[in-house]
């Protein structure tokens, strides 16, 4: 059974110009211990979603179980009581900023009933495991935009909760930073089972981290599944956009020589595993076709901790060896796949050449 189940949700906001339909029958199952990313461009729905999760929104229509247990159905206690399971860290941290470091974890165990000792003995285990144990009696202002997520990271786990929901958690931060802060919700989904959703617009922090993700778009999830899966074969238009902007490793992205010959030719995208094994294959197509063959893009991107090569190939549009060029990729079990003709940013080639 599925720790999170969203089923039919729709939400609706009524605003002085107008109705806005943000969820459109959102249906999704997140299962303990996932790690699950919810990505889509801006006014995607996705922080209405993830807050319809704590009931922090009430679903218009549809419903939340959480837990085995049906949000809308719950008293205001038994909502507040559930929303102790679920744990939520913020884009800008929202943390105290008159108070220590210290007394910002402490924050909810005080509400939570416990004494100042139980609590500062639990607030230091807490930030032991966020790495800034050192840094109790500081103040926020003192703290770089990484540390100070990592204080809303052990204030979000005082409840001990089993479910961590972080919404944009890594927008602020730069990429050195954010990878830091993506190492340690993973560290905590494996140390501790907590299942983490992750809202974010960035596909390479859900490469990073998730192992499922649900593509928004308008309010509606377009594609959902393994991370991995849809990395190798987007489908919807939107998952490829994302998955363009997503550089992955950029000091590995190299342009290789392209071919002037071959202008709006097709382009494949292929997905491989082992760099070693992929390039000869190329350099045998190229002397076997005797086809001209432009590389627009080769990158590696790390997904879910597997170092994954991506290759687009742009071949000699009405040539009548694409076919069979594209068969001979497959038989070596390389996974293609037909790019729309404005995929990498229209025209325009890697190293800016048209
Ligand atoms: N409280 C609200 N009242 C009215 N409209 C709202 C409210 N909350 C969200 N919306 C609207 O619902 C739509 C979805 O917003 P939401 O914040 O969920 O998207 P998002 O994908 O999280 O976007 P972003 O990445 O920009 O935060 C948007 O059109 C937004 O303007």
């Amino acid at each position: 059974m599925a720790i999170i189940q969203i089923e039919h949700v729709s939400k609706t906001f009524q605003t002085k110009d107008g109705t806005i339909d943000a969820l459109k029958d959102v249906s999704l199952n997140i299962e303990a211990g996932d790690i699950y990313g919810i990505i889509g461009m801006s006014g995607a729905g996705k922080s209405t979603l993830v807050r319809c999760i704590n009931h922090i929104e009430v679903p218009t229509s549809g419903t939340v179980v959480v837990q085995d247990r049906e949000l809308g159905g719950l008293s205001d206690k038994e909502l507040r009581k559930q929303r102790e399971h679920i744990g939520m860290i913020f884009q800008h941290f929202n943390l105290l900023m008159q108070k220590s470091v210290l007394d910002n974890v402490c924050f909810p165990l005080f509400i939570q009933g416990k004494s100042k000792a139980e609590a500062r003995k639990k607030a230091y285990e807490l930030l032991e495991i966020v790495g800034l144990r050192d840094r109790a009696k500081a103040y926020p202002s003192q703290l770089s935009g990484g540390q100070k997520q990592r204080v809303a990271i052990a204030r979000a786990l005082a409840s001990d909760p089993q479910i961590l929901l972080c919404d944009e958690a890594t927008s602020a931060l730069d990429p050195q930073t954010t990878s830091s802060i993506l190492e340690l919700l993973k560290d905590i989904n494996q140390r501790f089972g907590i299942t983490i959703v992750v809202i974010t617009h960035q596909m390479a922090v859900v490469r990073e981290i998730c192992n499922q993700v649900a593509i928004m778009k308008d309010g509606q999830v377009v594609e959902h599944g393994r991370t991995i899966d849809i990395f190798n074969h987007p489908k919807s238009e939107v998952a490829r956009e994302l998955l363009q902007k997503d550089e992955g490793n950029a000091t590995e992205l190299k342009t290789l020589k392209t071919a002037d010959r071959i202008k709006n030719g097709t382009r494949i995208r292929i997905v491989y595993t082992e760099n070693s094994a992929f390039e000869p294959v190329i350099a045998n197509m190229i002397l076997t076709f005797k086809e001209p063959v432009n590389i627009l893009k080769a990158a590696t991107k790390n997904v879910g901790g597997v170092a994954k090569g991506e290759m687009i190939l742009e071949l000699p549009k009405g040539s009548t060896n694409v076919a069979a060029m594209e068969k001979y990729l497959k038989e070596r079990g390389l996974e293609l796949e037909e790019l729309s003709d404005n995929v990498n940013g229209g025209e325009e080639h890697v190293d800016g050449t048209n």
